[in-house]
């Protein structure tokens, strides 16, 4: 039998992954990924892949509860689509804390709250840039609560 993997198949949708940016009192929670190893060090959005039949609100409340044991609501989906490796593509979210208090549960070393001065002050995921851009223009729109 061949065992060889199946290579991805250009017509295919790309895997979503959903990141939250989620806003508290003036500042955005940024998240340090502990794995996998390529990744490791960098800084990005707490989020992860959607699921087949999953929504988008759905899969950002699901991957907040996992990673970082909060309730958030979904507010509204930012504009644009970010090109990530393996085929993924990342849409952000803003999101509201409802409960809890973020803590690195999974896949995560490091967590932050980030004021707009302070956006620069962590080494984002190269990939991750022009999506910081975004949030960076929505805090400075945004009346911190
Ligand atoms: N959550 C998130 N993932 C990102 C961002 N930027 C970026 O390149 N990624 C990449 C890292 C991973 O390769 C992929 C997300 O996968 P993940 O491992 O977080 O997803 P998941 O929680 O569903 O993981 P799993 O169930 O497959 O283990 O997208 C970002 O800002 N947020």
């Amino acid at each position: 039998m061949d065992r060889t993997p199946a290579a991805p198949d250009p017509e295919d949708a790309p895997v979503i992954v959903v990141g939250a940016a989620i806003l508290h009192a003036g500042r955005v929670l940024a998240a340090r990924r502990s794995a996998p190893a390529h990744l490791a060090g960098g800084w990005e959005f707490p989020g992860g892949k959607l699921e087949p039949g999953e929504t988008e609100a759905a899969a950002l409340v699901r991957e907040c509860q996992e990673e970082l044991g909060v309730t958030v609501r979904a507010v509204a989906r930012l504009p644009g689509v970010w090109p990530l490796n393996q085929g993924y593509v990342l849409h952000l979210w803003r999101a509201e804390l409802l409960a809890g208090e973020p803590q690195p549960l999974e896949d995560h070393s490091e967590l932050r709250w980030l004021a707009p001065h302070e956006l620069d002050d962590v080494a984002w995921l190269p990939q991750d840039r022009d999506a910081v851009a975004v949030v960076a223009r929505l805090m400075a729109t945004t009346p911190s609560g």
